[in-house]
């Protein structure tokens, strides 16, 4: 297992260009099993999760060519669906939380899939009741297989339905869109997650033929097409990158710019670090952190102490609490972090009370930061990453500590974050893999 070793206290400065965004490439990886013809997608991130979703489907038949960084075609004209009832396809699907993105379009195109239970983050309990429900609705059978620890979907022919999601699931709306695609009639899907990457997926399935409106707001319409074609399709800047990059260079920039950010995607990125006292200057699609020797924390209009708190989109991602946690820990003032998606994700900020911060976990979901005002620096430490999110989160917070750190289960970062090190690196860190 890898680790990373950091030698903090170094500024970074320079300009830094976010990958291409791992929850989108998900997705649109998995449409390609929705038609036998070539779908040439690019600017596909480098990182371990979407190498695995490729390998993966490869290993069902898909051909993937490769005619460039980031640029792949796919062609799932031949598949091999034995290989789904194979105990090497539950293992590969455990490594990955995206390998449930398959469901859909297989069950949309073959009338059958298997899921085993997903990898992924182990940041509280992920239920699933929202994809199986949806494909219900539309008219699938599920059943469990206890022994192989498998559900099994069938369904002779899906029909179009009004369903009303018990939760925006981000995932759970993607699988249902790709297998609505392809059934008969109309299907209506309210409490849609609506974020930039499902945006992007129903843009590619409609450029693939499918007949999708309500694109971006939460109540969807799919009119059922009898068959898909080929497509390009490009993917997004990694708003979770981008936000990542922000936190960074709130901490330890001095003078740093995040090019081509599709900032119109951003949502309230931007703003929840501004809350916190962080610059952002936005320059044409880059944005510009200067070095800041203080940043101070936002107060309510009514004077009552800030609070952060994740939200479905257009509300603020879980995926950043963490970097906003680190980043809150040497701002002026004080925040309250509420954590509400996920039930296990905070508790990472014990690594961060070990290294100096003032933080008071008042429960799993919430977490009171009283920041140092940069009048304490943080200690160096000895640290796992517990998954992606919290492992970029001590990735900062080592940047900006006193000594050198080490940071171990870098595999963790290495699912979503492409050739970190290196990249950092060029903009004035040290770190390195060991
Ligand atoms: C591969 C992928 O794309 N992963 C993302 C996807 O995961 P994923 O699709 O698995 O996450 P879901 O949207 O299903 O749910 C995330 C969590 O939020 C809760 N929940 C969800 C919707 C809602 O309206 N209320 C609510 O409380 C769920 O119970 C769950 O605990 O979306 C999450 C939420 O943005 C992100 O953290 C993950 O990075
Ligand atoms: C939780 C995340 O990923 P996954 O859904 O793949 O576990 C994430 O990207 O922050």
């Amino acid at each position: 297992m890898e680790s990373f070793i950091i030698e903090g206290g170094r500024p970074l400065r320079g300009t830094i260009t976010p990958q291409g965004a791992k929850n989108e490439a998900l997705e649109v990886i998995a449409a390609v099993l929705l038609t036998p013809d070539p779908v040439r997608i690019t600017n596909i991130p480098d990182i371990l999760d979407v190498n695995n979703l490729i390998r993966l489907l490869q290993d069902v038949g898909v051909k993937v060519m490769r005619n460039g960084k980031g640029d792949f075609t796919f062609q799932a004209d031949e598949l091999n669906l034995e290989f789904l009832a194979s105990d090497k396809y539950v293992k590969k699907c455990a490594a990955l939380r995206g390998s449930v993105l398959m469901m859909g379009p297989l069950l949309a195109r073959f009338g059958k899939a298997v899921v085993a239970e997903p990898g992924g983050d182990k940041i509280g309990r992920r239920r699933l009741d929202t994809h199986f429900l949806g494909f219900k609705n539309l008219g699938a059978e599920f059943n469990s297989d206890d022994e192989r620890h498998v559900y099994n979907i069938e369904a002779e022919r899906l029909h179009g339905t009004y369903m009303l999601l018990d939760e925006a699931s981000v995932t759970g709306t993607a699988n249902v869109v790709m297998a609505a695609v392809l059934a008969e009639g109309t299907t209506t899907i309210y409490n849609a997650a609506c974020e930039p990457y499902i945006q992007q997926l129903c843009h590619l399935l409609n450029a693939m033929g499918a007949n999708i409106s309500g694109i971006a707001s939460n109540l969807l319409t799919i009119v059922g097409v009898e068959k898909l074609h080929g497509a390009t399709h490009r993917i997004l800047p990694d708003m979770i990158e981008v936000g990542s990059f922000i936190g960074m260079a709130a901490m330890v920039g001095d003078g740093i710019r995040i090019k081509d950010c599709a900032v119109k995607q951003l949502g309230v990125i931007p703003d929840a670090f501004r809350r916190l006292g962080v610059q952002i200057d936005v320059d044409g699609d880059d944005l510009y952190i200067p070095h800041q020797s203080h940043y101070v924390v936002d107060s309510f209009i009514d004077g009552s102490i800030m609070t952060l708190a994740d939200a479905p989109w257009p509300g603020l991602t879980p995926d950043l609490l963490s970097v906003l946690i680190v980043v809150a820990t040497q701002a002026r003032g004080s925040v309250l972090v509420h954590q509400k998606m996920f039930e296990s994700r905070l508790f990472f900020v014990d690594k961060l009370i070990d290294m100096g911060a003032q933080i008071i976990l008042c429960d799993p979901h919430r977490c009171v930061i009283v920041g140092h005002d940069r009048n304490k620096q943080l200690r160096a430490g000895r640290m796992s990453s517990p998954d992606i999110r919290a492992g970029i989160a001590l990735l900062i917070a080592a940047l900006g500590a006193k000594g050198t750190s080490r940071i171990d289960n870098i595999a963790q970062i290495d699912r979503g974050y492409e050739d970190i090190e290196a990249r950092l690196n060029a903009l004035g860190a040290k770190i390195s893999r060991v």
